[in-house]
């Protein structure tokens, strides 16, 4: 596995040793040591996600204010443009996001520390989306970033999805600004 630096200088793009053969593929999709080694953290992850999402969909920018968890996010099947926002108010790329797409094409997967706010459009027919997280969701602590603030102004490929507005819930609908974060 491969770690390369982003915009966002903690924010690693981690690429798997992907084996093929006629059979298929195998790749450690995740392994302890070598996390450790790539990242320079010693993080212990104590949940794994999984969600479906049709194309439109976006979900985010989720963070949690208290228990702020730490995410490596990656794409089984389909395609997403995936982005991590630091929201971290001492950091000194404050208001700075990341994107790329992840699919199960490029194998890619994102390293999204802790206190960053994290989100993904779906790019194609279905996305399944799969993620480990360092801390246990606590939704009394989850909020939102809205994922079209000017101030932050996230390039999402819109242009991709063909429809007017991403797909929201009706939590995300109600994302706050950066400037009223808590
Ligand atoms: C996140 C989560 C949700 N849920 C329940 C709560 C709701 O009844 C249902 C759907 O939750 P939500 O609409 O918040 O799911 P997403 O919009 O996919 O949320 C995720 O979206 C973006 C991409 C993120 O980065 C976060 O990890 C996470 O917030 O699952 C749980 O039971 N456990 C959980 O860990």
């Amino acid at each position: 596995m491969k770690a390369l630096p982003t915009s966002i200088p903690d924010v690693l793009i981690l690429e798997p040793r992907v084996f093929g053969d006629a059979r298929g593929f195998f790749m450690e999709s995740f392994n302890q040591r070598v996390f450790d080694e790539l990242t320079g953290t010693r993080h212990q992850f104590v949940q794994d996600n999984h969600s479906r999402s049709a194309r439109g969909v976006l979900r985010g920018l989720h963070f949690q204010t208290q228990q702020p968890q730490g995410k490596l996010v990656r794409v089984v099947r389909g395609s997403v443009f995936d982005v991590a926002v630091d929201i971290r108010k001492e950091s000194p790329t404050f208001g700075q996001w990341f994107g790329l797409e992840l699919s199960e094409e490029n194998q890619r997967m994102l390293w999204v520390p802790p206190g960053l706010a994290h989100g993904f459009l779906v790019l194609s027919e279905t996305a399944e989306f799969l993620y480990k997280t360092t801390d246990y969701y606590a939704p009394q602590h989850e909020a939102t970033l809205a994922w079209n603030d000017p101030d932050v102004a996230v390039a999402w490929p819109c242009h991709a999805i063909d429809m007017p507005q991403p797909l929201l819930s009706a939590k995300d609908q109600q994302g706050l600004a950066l400037h009223q974060l808590p």
